[in-house]
């Protein structure tokens, strides 16, 4: 199958040499769409690589019937909706690690900026003004700069703040006094870091809780006179509020790299002279450009050839080893609740899934997540996947609960899922024999031994002699071979099951009539 993946932001093309080098994979670079003609052609592609200018939108995101992985060429992803992108099955990646340094120094860069009015000097020089009183700075050292995120880019930040001989005090809820002294940097709340800024920078995301958090009450706490710069993400500081503080003094200078609305030309910002600003540059280098196309690209690649990805956005993200470990339970998960689920035949409210054995160990969401695709998919086919199983689930109001015994109980390693419906409880488990692969060993409260996959079929009969023999017969007028059968009984002369495989689907016809033979109780086929 080849695999088509459009690239709606500038990418790096030395970075997506990994892409342009897989045989099964087609690119469409920059076609230079807009919102319309991408809603239009979006259907067409397995793959969708951004950076923070093209909106992945709800409205596009379930126009987009074939997509398979929304990969972002950096850091944030505010641009892309997470909520749509899951509910649609669609994973995103981004590449956290790649532009860090080069938001860094740009971060820097612009708080020199300020600390010395190098544009506005240039600026002056331009229009042929040589003015050495008006452009006066101020030293770094000694300063303080307040650090509001200390995170990959406001550590790498701070480190540098440091080289410059400046005091850093940051804010971040999850910094420790013991992070704080190893980085030789002070740790205060938000409010004693607004305060005790001569600089403030901000690098924390976009999100509900940091959207405009530096507002004008913010602005109150703070020294007159302080340099304020927003490398991370427009909106963190508001900017009418900004406006304001500088206009009345309070904000000496600010350096903004990113903003509300982007593009951003047309802001009363920009008319200050205290103001300086890029757009959007913090990880516009070629060696930022360049890991962020690679990351992402291997992680498209990943995800396209079956494999876990590395930097999941709208899934948990799991380090390497433990998925090494849990992927072979994945295809044996999914094999079990599709099994489940058409043995219960019915609608269900709440799925149990036990772990026993080495499994008690292990990360079991992915594995959970593949047995809850294995039984939605008999309702809702292939637009479930590992991505959006649990959120379909909770909606079609089905419970879904977890639990872990390190007991062994016979297996290392036991899966063992549990559906409830109208008529009560069905389950099922299976093992990963080492050698032998998945194995179904147990249906209901019967031992069995079988591979679940093919053609399966469960009778539950009454023990009794001959119940066999016909049913062995039965198959035969339908000429239908039985390729393995496992009998259990919960004792003699009492109920008793039998799994088959057998080496064709069982029509409904032969199905009819092999239920109507004496004591058997039912019939079903699971094709798996
Ligand atoms: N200008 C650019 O081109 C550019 C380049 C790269 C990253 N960025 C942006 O910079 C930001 C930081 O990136 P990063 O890689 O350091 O992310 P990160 O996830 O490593 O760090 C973000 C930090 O913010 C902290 N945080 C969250 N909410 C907070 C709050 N209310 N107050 C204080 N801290 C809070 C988190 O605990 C975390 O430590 C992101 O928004 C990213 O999109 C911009
Ligand atoms: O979040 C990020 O990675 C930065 O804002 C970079 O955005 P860009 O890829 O559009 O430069």
């Amino acid at each position: 199958m080849t695999y088509r993946v459009l690239i709606s932001d500038p990418l790096s093309e030395e970075g997506i040499k990994p892409l342009r080098e897989t045989e099964n994979i087609e690119i469409v670079k920059n076609p230079g769409w807009d919102e319309t003609e991408l809603l239009e052609n979006i259907d067409q592609f397995d793959a969708l690589l951004v950076r923070s200018q093209t909106q992945v939108t709800r409205p596009l995101l379930e126009k987009a019937a074939r997509l398979k992985i929304v990969g972002r060429a950096g850091v944030g992803v505010d641009n892309i909706d997470l909520d749509a992108a899951t509910e649609n099955g669609i994973i995103v990646v981004n590449a956290p690690n790649g532009n860090t340094n080069s938001a860094a120094e740009h971060t820097v860069a612009m708080i020199m900026s300020l600390s010395r009015n190098i544009p506005q000097a240039f600026h002056a020089l331009k229009q042929k003004q040589w003015d050495r009183k008006r452009f006066v700075g101020v030293e770094l050292k000694q300063k303080t700069l307040g650090v509001v995120g200390l995170g990959r880019i406001g550590a790498e930040v701070a480190k540098r703040a440091k080289g410059q001989r400046m005091n850093v005090i940051a804010y971040d809820p999850f910094l420790t006094d013991e992070k704080a002294e190893q980085m030789g940097i002070k740790r205060g709340t938000l409010e004693e870091v607004l305060q005790a800024g001569d600089f403030i920078t901000v690098h924390t995301p976009l999100l509900k809780e940091t959207r405009h958090l530096i507002n004008a009450e913010a602005f109150e706490l703070m020294k007159d006179g302080v340099q304020i710069v927003n490398c991370a993400r427009g909106g963190i500081i508001d900017e009418d509020a900004l406006y304001d503080a500088i206009v009345s003094g309070k904000v000496a200078g600010a350096a903004l790299d990113v903003f509300e609305q982007e593009p951003f030309t047309e802001h009363k910002l920009l008319t200050l002279p205290e103001v300086v600003a890029t757009p959007h540059l913090g990880a516009s280098t070629v060696e930022a450009q360049e890991i962020v196309a690679v990351d992402v690209s291997h992680d498209v690649i990943r995800f396209l050839e079956g494999k876990a990805v590395r930097h999941p956005v709208n899934l948990p993200s799991i380090p390497s080893e433990a998925m090494h470990q849990i992927e072979p339970y994945f295809y044996l998960a999914e094999k079990l609740g599709t099994f489940i689920i058409d043995l219960a035949n019915e609608v269900i409210s709440e799925i149990r899934i036990s772990y026993s054995g080495d499994l008690s160990e292990i990360e079991s969401g992915p594995v959970t997540r593949n047995a809850v695709k294995g039984i939605l998919k008999r309702y809702l086919g292939s637009r479930v996947n590992d991505v959006n199983a649990l959120y379909l689930a909770d909606r079609k109001g089905i419970t879904v609960s977890e639990s872990k015994r390190s007991a062994r109980k016979g297996f290392t390693n036991l899966i063992t899922i549990e559906v409830i419906g109208a008529s009560g409880s069905r389950k099922v488990s299976g093992t990963l024999l080492n050698g032998l692969g998945p194995r179904l060993v147990r249906v209901d409260d019967y031992q069995v031994d079988a591979t679940p996959e093919g053609h399966m079929v469960v009778i539950q009969h009454i023990d009794q002699p001959g119940v066999i023999g016909r049913m062995g017969s039965a198959f035969a007028e339908h000429n239908i071979n039985i390729a393995t059968m496992q009998v259990d009984r919960s004792d003699v002369g009492g109920n008793a099951i039998m799994l088959l495989t057998i080496d064709r689907h069982l029509e409904d016809k032969a199905l009819a009539e092999i239920a109507l033979l004496d004591e058997i109780k039912s019939v079903t086929a699971i094709d798996l």
